[in-house]
């Protein structure tokens, strides 16, 4: 009996010791998933931090918007009429506000539409140094993820402390993304000033091309060249330090090193993409000359 109570504890120790690896595996797999900056575009819901606040959506005219609510369907309508139906009485002006103690919720006032990997990360926290603009903290992936789950789980991101504040956000990408972002662009902005943001390369014109959004979103013209400085490790620019603040570049996952591509991969590159590239200079009316 001796023996079998030995035996007994050691196989309860292995059992432990399973138990402790696999937790140490779950810890370093959601570890690496966070350092990869997955994590990051998971979205949280930012203005809904407090339920008990019983946060209720309000129109201007005082009418519940929480009684309005429709559950769009992503995979019977493209992001076209329903979501255009849906927003028909959305604009900048009637806005919904939000009776929490975080201020109120507004509409948005401009958009980033962008391709994965377009930069779009950088161009909005770029833009959010401009003391008019409020913008979202995570991406709400609403409509590549959880455009079913409709526009009043949307709304909960709609959050400003300022009436002129701007919601920036991000939407469509995909598969065949580029055009999908820029019907969206098209449905969805009909109304909010809408910023394009597309740059052939984002390694120059990070500070320009985001002066020009500003100017185009309506707001006054703040950002400058003065707001960055060109990171030489990183390879791109970074916000300058304000006061006692650090210089501020984004996440080790936005600006990664890249591999060499040898220049016949790239130029079968080029030739591959040359029809979608003159498609979307045909849709935007722009020649971004990315041969
Ligand atoms: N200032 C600055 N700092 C860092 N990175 C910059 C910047 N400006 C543009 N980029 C480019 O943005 C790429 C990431 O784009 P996104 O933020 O749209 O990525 S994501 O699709 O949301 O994951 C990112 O892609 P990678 O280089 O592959 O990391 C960069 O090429």
């Amino acid at each position: 009996s001796k023996w079998r109570a030995a035996f007994n504890f050691g196989h309860l120790k292995a059992q432990s010791k399973l138990s402790v690896f696999f937790t140490m595996i779950l810890l370093f797999t959601y570890l690496f998933y966070c350092l990869s900056g997955y994590c990051d575009s998971v979205p949280r819901p930012v203005c809904d931090q407090k339920k008990s606040f019983q946060a209720k959506l309000i129109l201007n005219d005082g009418h519940d918007a929480s009684s309005q609510q429709q559950q769009p369907d992503a995979r019977n309508s493209s992001h076209g009429p329903g979501l255009r139906e849906q927003l028909s009485g959305w604009s900048p002006s009637n806005n919904l506000s939000i009776a929490n103690n975080f201020g109120s919720k507004k509409f948005p006032q401009a958009i980033i539409i962008g391709v994965k990997k377009g930069g779009t990360r950088a161009l909005l926290e770029f833009l959010r140094i401009h003391p008019d603009v409020r913008a979202v903290g995570s991406e709400p992936h609403f409509f590549d993820r959880f455009y079913d789950r409709g526009l009043e789980w949307y709304r909960r991101y709609r959050c400003s402390k300022e009436p002129g504040g701007r919601l920036i956000t991000k939407v469509c990408q995909g598969l065949n993304e580029i055009f999908i972002s820029v019907k969206c662009w098209h449905c969805f902005c009909y109304k909010c000033s809408c910023i394009k943001a597309v740059s052939a390369s984002m390694h120059e014109s990070d500070a320009s091309h985001t002066g020009w959004s500003a100017h185009h979103g309506g707001l006054k013209r703040v950002v400058t060249d003065k707001h960055f400085y060109f990171n030489q490790t990183k390879g791109f620019p970074c916000k300058k330090p304000e006061g006692s603040s650090r210089p501020r570049c984004l996440g080790k996952s936005k600006g990664r090193p890249h591999p060499q591509i040898p220049s016949e991969v790239l130029l079968r590159l080029r030739d591959f993409y040359r029809p979608f590239n003159l498609k979307f200079y045909q849709m935007t009316g722009q020649n971004f000359a990315w041969d």
